[in-house]
């Protein structure tokens, strides 16, 4: 059974308006600092609009990631069960005995970033999948500077105390495939925050991430275009837990297949984060 209540409608996700937050005039920009701060310590998520990533570019990665994920398994043999730091992973994700999770999900995952790695096939995926990741990491890494200033510091201060130049990104897929199952949805990812610093995500138009918010349960639709930001646990940490790591889990209903992509930032392991 999917436990808690869950909200739509009636919560305004907050939303910040990217193109304002770096090119806007002194006003706007401190306004869009003010909202961004806001969402960080009122939610720990956000949607940001004008990001410029453009929107045949995520669809394009999409479509090339499905591609990945449907090819015979003897295809793509060397990815299967792979460890959690390889840097290609693709698996099956349905953990019912330890977490809740009441349906399947097959993930791709891939470490773009300080090395660029991507399956050979499809040929297309690494030339897109680059120009998404350079383009999402250039977007968290001013996210990092914009809240760093939310926070009254230099622009810099956070950035350098995560360690950003050298952080780790990593590039997923979450594939949802329509429920059959006796309850109206279920769960397929259990609650859980991210261990980043952001996660950026976009999805193929069907909804199912869910966040908490004041204790319940927000069905989160994105407006046009969006990328959902979700702050996760080296933010919180650095922040000193004023802005606190966004708890969220994903469901999956019986009508349509969900799929989500992920643009994550992580400081490189070794890195010793503190609170500012
Ligand atoms: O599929 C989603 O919307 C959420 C995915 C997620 O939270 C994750 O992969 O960590
Ligand atoms: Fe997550």
């Amino acid at each position: 059974m999917l436990s808690g209540k869950v909200a739509c409608g009636e919560y305004n996700i907050p939303v910040v308006d990217f193109k304002l937050l770096v090119n806007g005039t002194a006003d706007q920009r401190s306004q869009a600092i003010r909202d961004l701060g806001r969402a960080c310590e009122d939610w720990g998520f956000f949607m940001v609009i004008n990001h410029g990533v453009h929107e045949a570019l995520k669809e394009a990665v999409m479509k090339a990631f499905i591609e990945v994920l449907s090819f015979p398994e003897e295809e793509t043999a060397e990815y299967l069960e792979a460890a959690s730091m390889d840097p290609i992973q693709i698996g099956t994700g349905y953990y019912s005995a330890t977490d809740e999770a009441q349906h399947l999900r097959h993930y791709l995952k891939m470490f773009v970033h300080p090395e660029f790695h991507c399956p050979a096939k499809p040929k297309k995926l690494r030339d897109v999948a680059a120009k998404f990741a350079t383009q999402t990491r250039h977007l968290m890494q001013q996210l990092a500077m914009a809240i760093s200033e939310s926070l009254g510091l230099h622009d810099s201060r956070i950035p350098q105390a995560l360690n950003i130049d050298s952080s780790i990104q990593m590039l997923a897929q979450n594939h949802y495939p329509a429920y059959t199952g006796t309850e109206g949805v279920a769960t397929a990812l259990p609650p859980h925050t991210d261990p980043g610093i952001f996660a950026l995500i976009f999805q193929n138009g069907v909804d199912g991430l869910q966040v908490q918010h004041n204790g319940q349960w927000i069905l989160a639709t994105p407006v046009p275009g969006a990328f959902f930001v979700l702050a996760g646990d080296q933010l919180e940490i650095v922040t000193n837990e004023r802005y606190r790591a966004v708890i969220h889990r994903a469901v999956i209903g019986h009508e349509q297949a969900r799929t989500s992509v992920i643009s994550m930032l992580a400081p490189c392991p070794d890195a010793v984060i503190e609170p500012v």
